[in-house]
């Protein structure tokens, strides 16, 4: 049964650059036998690459675009992983209460190491890993106020981490009647 039929939204992996949302969330859709959707890639099949355009149109058009890209993702159910911004549009943190949403977080100087030369324009410049905990901590209480359960990435496997939000997302199944 997926989780459209179980009527109990999509599975949707919110949570700041680099937690993993992208990688974990993959995997967890193909436990679960469930479809996967990324916002920034919907983002990018139909604007170009994200850095694109931000340097073009800013940052206020990017979330605008987002926001219809999360809308689709959310539409078609199954495991949806977010932008990790895509929390600051209201429109889309009032879709999310009609989810089931998992925050992913990591830790500072684990994070590091993953965004190290990375493509995330909101990173660029001097000092990325300064930036990323600066953005997080503005965060943090949105992410927080958002999710239904957090797990954190920081050590261990990748697949430990889909193997806890497999188990807490699958269905319970129905108790036979004797
Ligand atoms: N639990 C994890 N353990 C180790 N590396 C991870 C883990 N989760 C993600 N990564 C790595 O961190 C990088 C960023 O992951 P990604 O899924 O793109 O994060 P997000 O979508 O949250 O920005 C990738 O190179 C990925 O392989
Ligand atoms: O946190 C953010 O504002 C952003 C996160 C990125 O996605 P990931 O969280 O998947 O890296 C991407 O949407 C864009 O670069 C902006
Ligand atoms: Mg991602």
């Amino acid at each position: 049964m997926t989780s459209a039929e179980a009527g109990r939204g999509a599975l949707v992996l919110i949570g700041p650059m680099g937690a993993g949302k992208t990688s974990v969330g993959r995997r967890v859709a193909r436990a679960l036998g469930e479809t996967f959707s990324d916002t920034d890639k919907i983002v990018v099949r139909d604007h170009g690459p994200i850095r694109d355009l931000f340097l073009a149109h800013g940052e206020a058009h990017f979330r605008a675009v987002e926001r219809d890209a999360v809308a689709e993702a959310l539409e078609r159910g199954g495991v949806v992983a977010l932008g990790g911004g895509a929390v600051l549009d209201p429109v889309t943190r009032e879709r999310l209460t009609q989810h089931r949403v998992v925050l992913l977080t990591v830790a500072p100087h684990v994070v590091a190491s993953r965004i190290h030369g990375d493509e995330r324009p909101l990173l660029g410049g001097e000092d990325p890993a300064e930036r990323w905990l600066r953005i997080y901590e503005e965060r943090r209480p949105i992410y927080e106020a958002a999710a239904d359960i957090a797990f954190d990435t920081s050590s261990g496997p990748l697949a430990r981490v889909v193997d806890d939000i497999v188990a807490w997302a699958r269905p319970v199944p129905a108790q036979e009647t004797p």
